[in-house]
Parts: C-alpha cells; structure tokens; sequence
C-alpha cells in the first residue's frame, strides 16, 4: 500500500509532491473537484501547488445513450477511479456521493465528505407537478424521480434522458421532453441559478446522498485520511452513513426507487424512506430514528418496509427475504 508522502505545510513548503485529487472530467465533477482542493488548501494553509487534480474519464461518461441500469449500474463512476486509487496513481478521488455504490472495496475508505448543498430536486419545464400538460413527457432516467414523478401524475409519460447536466437541459430545448428533473445542488454548483423550480423535499423525496460530496482515499493511507479529516462535515458525514445504511438494508441499487430525507430531530436525527414500483403506482413509506452511527432503527425500517411491500416494489430490492 502507497502512503501519501508527506506534503507542503507552512513550515515545509517545498520539496514535497503535490497531493493528487482523482476526479471525472463532467464540468459538475470539475466544479466539486475544486471545492475539496480549495478546501484543502484553505484548511491547511497549502499553497496553490499542492494538491493537483488528476482527470480521469469513467465508463458512465463515455456511455451516454443507454440507462445506467441498464449497462452496469454506479460502478460506471467509480471503477477507473477505484483502480488510480489502489494504484497509487491518485491519493485520492472526489465522487457525487449520490453516484457511489453500496457495495466498495475493502480497500478504499470515504475519508470526508463537505457540507451537504441542497437536497431537493428541481422540475424543469413546468411551475409544478400538478400544472404539467396532461400526458406530458418527463426526461430523466432515474427510477427514483420516474416513480415519484408518475405517483403524482400517472397521465405523464417517463422517456430516458441521460448524459451530463448540460446535455440534458439542451435535450429539453430541443423539445424531446415537456420537462426533466435535476438535482439542484448540480445546478448551483454549476452557476445555473433560477433554472426551474425547486421541489419540496418533504414532498418529493432525495435520492439517497443527494447533494454529497465524498472524498475517498485507501483505507490503509493514514497520511491521506489525516489530511482529508481536516476538511469533514461530521453532521453531513453522520447523514451519509446513514443513507447508505438505508441502501445496505434496503439491498437498494441504481435501479430501486427510493427517496429518504434525513433531518435533526432534537439531539438526534430522523430519517423517512421511500420505496416504489418503477411504475410509481406503489408507494411504502417509513420512518426512524436514530444517533449518529446506530442504524440498527434505520435496519429495522427498511426490513419492516419490505416485508409489507408488495412483489411490484420488492423485486426491486434485494434486501427482500
Ligand atoms: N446522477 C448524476 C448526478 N450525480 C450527482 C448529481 C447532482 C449533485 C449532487 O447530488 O450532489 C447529479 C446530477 C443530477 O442528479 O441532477
């Protein structure tokens, strides 16, 4: 295992590598990557050389015209990163926490995560649900806001719109949609302010880790995990693990429809989950609560939602049985 040799501080600027920052190529995973590295550098009094970012081009990004479902699912994101990673090519990578699967090698830890942005989703095309045209298309190709989107209005249709945040948006230009739905912390982070209208988010439910931005190092790099502590949001950290319990249990991939909001509840934090069938005509929802790091109430939810869920959503899941 490579360690991160020991970088530029105040006291030793020079002489040290640079520490190397993994991150896709989209415009909205350039923008993130920026933020950890100017968190990085504000955080520990770097100057601007010493932390680069490495670009590396993932599988999801090459393949734009078929659902991630459908061709592989969120490894897509992370396996070339994954891979720098465990190489030593990189020190560490930056993910949308929202892209990152349940499942993650052994030897790759998420090390930090910055303040959450914004959870909701934003509905372009239209004022609200309720004033789309009737039998209106939706472009989007996630389950989650396919099946929320037609448990509101079953009139609408749901076509597949994939790509980066850019191409959508001029998909729905080009009319092959009446609307689309984006998450908005993407939209802000790419200076795309005032762009449709946000959705209540106790109304219509996150993505599991929307809005997060991860960090991720190896495991064994305590140098790398030492440096990336420093820049951690715990409350935002404690939300993730969390959610991604919620996912474990649940045995959620990128094709499950599930939304949750996790929220402070006094000294603790509450959790509400969401479950449907794609068609969005199912809908079981539940609610925990819990301390930061007990999920076993967030375990009992999900477990007690798919048991009393109908086949139409379970066969989604493979936390069922
Ligand atoms: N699936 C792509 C993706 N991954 C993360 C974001 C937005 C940024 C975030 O949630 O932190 C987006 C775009 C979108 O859903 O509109």
């Amino acid at each position: 295992m490579t360690a991160s040799p020991e970088l530029p501080t105040p006291d030793r600027p020079t002489g040290a590598r640079p520490f190397r920052l993994g991150t896709r190529r989209s415009p909205l995973a350039l923008v993130q990557a920026n933020a950890v590295r100017n968190a990085l550098l504000a955080a520990h009094g770097w100057d601007a050389g010493a932390v680069e970012l490495v670009e590396v081009i993932a599988s999801g990004d090459r393949i734009q015209d078929r659902p991630l479902a459908e061709i592989g699912g969120k490894a897509l994101w992370t396996k070339e990163l994954d891979a720098q990673l465990l190489g030593g090519e990189i020190d560490a990578a930056v993910h949308s926490a929202k892209d990152v699967e349940t499942w993650r090698p052994e030897a790759i830890a998420i090390a930090a995560t910055l303040i959450r942005a914004d959870v909701r989703d934003v509905l372009v095309g239209a004022a609200s649900l309720g004033e789309l045209p009737r039998g209106a298309r939706i472009g989007t190709s996630a389950p989650r806001r396919a099946a929320q989107v037609l448990h509101a209005r079953p009139d609408c249709e749901v076509v597949t719109f994939r790509g980066n945040v850019a191409t959508r948006l001029a998909r729905l230009s080009a009319g092959e949609a009446e609307a689309t739905l984006l998450a908005k912390a993407g939209l802000d982070r790419l200076g795309e302010i005032g762009v449709g209208t946000p959705l209540d988010e106790t109304e219509f439910l996150p993505a599991p880790a929307q809005g997060i931005i991860a960090i991720e190092c190896r495991a064994e790099d305590d140098a790398a995990k030492h440096h990336l502590a420093a820049i951690d949001h715990a409350d935002t950290h404690a939300q993730l693990r969390a959610e991604r319990a919620l996912l474990d249990a649940l045995g959620g991939s990128c094709s499950s429809p599930i939304a949750t909001l996790t929220m402070r509840d006094g000294e603790g934090w509450q959790m509400r989950a969401a479950i449907f069938s794609p068609d969005g005509a199912m809908r079981r929802e539940g609610e925990a609560r819990f301390a930061p790091g007990e999920h076993e109430p967030i375990r009992a939810m999900a477990e007690k939602l798919l048991h009393e869920a109908p086949e139409a959503i379970t066969a989604h899941f493979e936390g069922a049985g």
